[in-house]
């Protein structure tokens, strides 16, 4: 090769490098961006971020003082129940009553009633779910609940995720949280606009409720590869709705940004363990937005907050009652290390 064409190529490379190489930059760049967009909590650790949200649930426990009558800190429903799931209902009612609510309500079928009542004598349990006139009966509970949870033990039958359809129309007009898990997220797939775009709504589906609902907004498939993408997907499909992806590690979205919730569980994977989270969000949900509306949360969504409390709790539950029952840990042992793992966690 003469000395002409060596040249060439050395003047070429020069021209060529410095674009290359600012690609290259804007790459990494773009990334970081996109990575700070599903982390972007202030702390970019995972150890960081998880303290940062931590100390915000801690910042939402209203203090036990002699100044307050019974149920002012806390007043939840659950809508659920039916002659073939009564465990679930009650898992979530008592799991908001041993966080902190002052009184629970299950709102259920007349034929699990008696069952749930024999439960325990805590739960206030009301037999209307299949009355002839359901949503009135509710309806008239509605002013006086903090936060509803819909699914627990629902089951599939049409008339019931009617009446709970209509229910959840009730509470976003008076504006009360509501969570939905189990069957009602069975009834969310069916017909996402009930609660589509609804700010003060979390769902909290597992693996497989999560899929049947992605893949109903979504028409195709989902990429099962990349968990935050979808979750991020979903929520922004779902009107930016709070979404809980529970799994080995729990996704929490509102479509602007992604938090994980990693905290030490166990390989025991008992039934109700979801119950005894959508329960504890019932109460943590009502605890944030009124401390959001105190000025308390600045710019962070309550929902977030709510979530990641409730995720956590769950799984510190299960690690310690892992810990006393190994294998044969049931979601009743975890719900009597409520108190002890809630302190741990927020008030420690
Ligand atoms: N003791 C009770 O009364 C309980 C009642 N439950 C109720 O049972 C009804 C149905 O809930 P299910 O969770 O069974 O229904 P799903 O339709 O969510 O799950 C169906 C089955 O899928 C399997 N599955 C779950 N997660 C999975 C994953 N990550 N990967 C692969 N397979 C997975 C499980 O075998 C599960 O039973 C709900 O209303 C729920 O509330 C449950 O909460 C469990 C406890
Ligand atoms: N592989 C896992 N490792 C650790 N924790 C897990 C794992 N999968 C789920 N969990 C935790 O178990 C709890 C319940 O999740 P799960 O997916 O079992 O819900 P679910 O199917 O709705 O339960 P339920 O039986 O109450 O309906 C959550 O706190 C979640 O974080
Ligand atoms: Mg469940």
């Amino acid at each position: 090769m003469n000395d002409d064409r060596r040249q060439q190529i050395r003047v070429l490379a020069l021209c060529v490098l410095p674009v290359s190489l600012s690609v290259l930059v804007a790459v990494v760049c773009l990334n970081d961006k996109v990575f700070e967009r599903y982390y972007n909590l202030g702390s970019t650790s995972q150890r960081g971020m998880d303290d940062d949200i931590a100390s915000l649930v801690r910042s939402i426990v209203p203090p036990l003082t002699s100044k307050k009558h019974k149920g002012q800190d806390g007043r939840i429903g659950i809508i659920g129940g039916c002659q073939d799931y009564t465990g679930a209902p009650y898992f979530a009612a008592i799991s908001a009553l041993k966080v902190g609510a002052d009184l629970s309500h299950v709102f259920c079928t007349k034929d699990a009633a008696t069952v749930i009542k024999s439960y325990s004598p805590e739960l206030i349990v009301h037999p209307v779910l299949d009355s002839p006139n359901a949503v009135e009966e509710i309806e008239k509970w509605l002013p006086r609940l903090h936060s509803l949870v819909v699914g627990p033990g629902l089951g599939r039958e049409e008339s019931l995720l009617k009446t709970a359809k209509e229910v959840i129309e009730k509470s976003k007009v008076r504006d009360i949280p509501v969570i939905v898990d189990a069957d009602g997220l069975w009834l969310v797939t069916q017909q996402p606009s009930v609660i589509q775009g609804y700010q003060k709504g979390i769902l909290t589906p597992n693996f497989m409720e999560f899929t049947r609902l992605y893949e109903a907004l979504h028409h195709e498939p989902m990429d099962s590869g990349d968990r935050q993408r979808s979750v991020m997907q979903l929520s922004a499909a779902m009107g930016n709705i709070t979404l809980v992806l529970k799994g080995e590690q729990d996704l929490i979205t509102d479509g602007s940004r992604v938090i994980s919730c990693s905290t030490e569980g166990s390989g025991r994977r008992c039934g109700g363990q979801g119950d005894l989270l959508s329960g504890s969000m019932g109460l943590l949900a009502h605890w944030a937005h009124a401390a959001s509306a105190a000025g308390k949360l600045k710019s962070v969504n309550p929902s977030l907050v709510a979530a990641f409390g409730a995720c956590s709790l769950t799984r510190q539950c299960n690690s310690q009652a892992f810990q006393r029952h190994g294998r044969s840990t049931t979601t009743s042992d975890m719900i009597h290390e409520i108190g002890s793992a809630f302190k741990k966690l927020f008030e420690s």
